[in-house]
């Protein structure tokens, strides 16, 4: 089958990439000429374990092709991806601008039936604006279909190729055996796909988000009680995983989520409610807490010292969102950041992946360490915002030897609390008891 994915970001390039591994051609579009560049010569734009490997081989097969020219990229494309930002706009709500903008093109330039697929997450009712502003200008038949993504970045190559549902919307059977056709490799390996109509396709893409991150938000209110009552969050998190009706995922306790959807999509979804009238009011709560939670830590460091960071030193280990990629949009680390410059503390940061993002954002306003062993050499305090594996086990002698006081904030619970007593580290994590071994 012959692709065109237009918008050649985490979701696009992961698509386009991973149909071209099943044997398509695809044509990956993108607005940003430089990218475009880069990926043409062979080099990775972002960094999502394992895809680089199928992006080389489908490359050099000429399965995988890039270009910044539309009507080039959807030339004989029985299908075309809308992989496009839709960043909340002033309101909150999903910006539909590049989605709009790129299908009021499409119509002008599509010269043949195609499925225009749309793979960004978008609020209820957009697959028919999407109609709309094709038919403004289209001269010939094609069909629009909501096909909502649920990779993670991180894990996105495997999510996608081995999803757990795939969902399409779509009443047009026309466009359903040409769906069909193109997931035909994914349901021989046995993961579902669901058909459904538009609306519903467009609402499941933001009630799993919100879902999971209700999911996430609850176990950070759990925790928060946990500290204040003497138990130990990372027991009730097993003690209530094992249920099957709970399930053991995404209970972890931190400081908080973040990432390129969750914050944005639980925001719209909210619009989207008062839009129709409708109090969400889980949703808001959601928010209120996530918000507080990402610098849930500040005030314990800010209380370690005295109440004043002036002239202290903070090294802080994890930039990325999440472990496994060097996407920091809504990172808590970078709220975590501020915060304690606001506080007058100097802060040095390091992370294997996401340094880079980092530097472009904001640029000196920290020090950057080339390991997390220089990150806390002569730091004053550590501070942990994403657990990637280096930091599971690290030298705890080295790391003593640098620091100029025994004490961690974890934000991701990566330590064993006895282990922490022993070794003599001052330990504050989410959810559980305070270790204080130092007054
Ligand atoms: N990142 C994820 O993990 C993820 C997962 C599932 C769904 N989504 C959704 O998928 C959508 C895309 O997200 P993303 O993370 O891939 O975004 P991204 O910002 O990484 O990529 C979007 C790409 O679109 C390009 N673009 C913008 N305007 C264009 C135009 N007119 N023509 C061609 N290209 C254009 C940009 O240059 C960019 O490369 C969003 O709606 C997001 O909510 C994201
Ligand atoms: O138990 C958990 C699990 C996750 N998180 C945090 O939640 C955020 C999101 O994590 P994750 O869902 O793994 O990453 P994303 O790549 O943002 O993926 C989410 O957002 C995508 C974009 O819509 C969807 O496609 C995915 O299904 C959905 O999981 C991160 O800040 C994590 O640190 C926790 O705090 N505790």
């Amino acid at each position: 089958m012959k692709i065109a994915v237009v918008g050649t970001g985490y979701v696009g390039l992961v698509t386009g990439t991973c149909f071209a591994e099943t044997g398509n051609t695809v044509t990956c579009i993108d607005i940003d000429a430089s990218k475009v560049e880069s990926l043409s010569k062979g080099k990775m734009t972002i960094y999502e374990p394992g895809l680089d490997v199928l992006f080389e081989r489908n490359r050099k097969e000429n399965r995988l092709l890039f270009t910044t020219n539309l009507a080039e990229g959807i030339k004989d494309a029985e299908v075309i991806f809308l992989a496009l930002p839709t960043p909340p706009g002033e309101d909150g709500s999903a910006d539909l601008k590049y989605i709009l903008g790129v299908a009021n093109e499409l119509g002008k330039i599509l010269d043949h039936y195609a499925v225009i697929i749309d793979k960004s997450t978008v609020p209820v009712g957009t697959s028919e604006k999407v109609h709309a502003a094709v038919a403004a200008n289209a001269k010939v038949d094609f069909d629009v279909v909501s096909n909502p993504e649920f990779l993670r970045e991180g894990v996105a190559v495997d999510d996608f190729m081995k999803p757990d549902r795939v969902v399409i919307g779509t009443n047009s059977e026309r466009a359903k055996v040409i769906m069909e056709k193109l997931y035909a490799p994914l349901v021989r390996q046995g993961n579902p796909v669901i058909f459904m109509d538009e609306r519903s396709a467009e609402m499941t893409k933001y009630a799993a988000n919100a879902f999971l991150a209700m999911k996430i938000t609850f176990m950070n209110e759990i925790a928060n009680l946990c500290e204040k009552a003497g138990a130990d969050v990372d027991n009730v998190r097993r003690g209530i995983g094992t249920d099957s009706r709970i399930g053991k995922r995404f209970l972890f306790p931190g400081i908080g989520y973040g990432g390129s959807c969750f914050p944005k999509d639980v925001q719209a979804l909210g619009k989207t409610a008062t839009e129709y009238g409708y109090d969400f009011k889980i949703l808001k709560s959601v928010m209120l807490v996530n918000d507080k939670q990402k610098t849930k830590l500040i005030p314990r460091v800010k209380e370690y010292f005295g109440g004043e960071l002036k002239g202290k030193t903070i090294a802080l280990w994890g930039l990325a969102f999440k472990p496994h990629t060097d996407d920091i949009r809504e990172a808590p680390a970078l709220y975590n950041i501020k915060a304690l410059r606001r506080a007058g503390a100097k802060v040095v940061v390091f992370d294997p992946e996401a340094t880079a993002n980092v530097r472009k954002e904001i640029g000196k306003k920290v020090k950057y360490a080339k390991s997390p062993y220089e990150a806390v050499e002569g730091a004053d305090a550590l501070m942990i915002m994403t657990e990637w594996p280096e930091f599971r086990t690290p030298d705890f002698e080295k790391l003593s030897a640098a620091l100029n006081n025994k004490v961690i904030f974890d934000g991701r619970n990566l330590y064993d609390l006895t282990e922490m007593r022993t070794l003599g580290y001052d330990y504050y994590s989410i959810g559980r008891e305070d270790i204080v071994v130092s007054k």
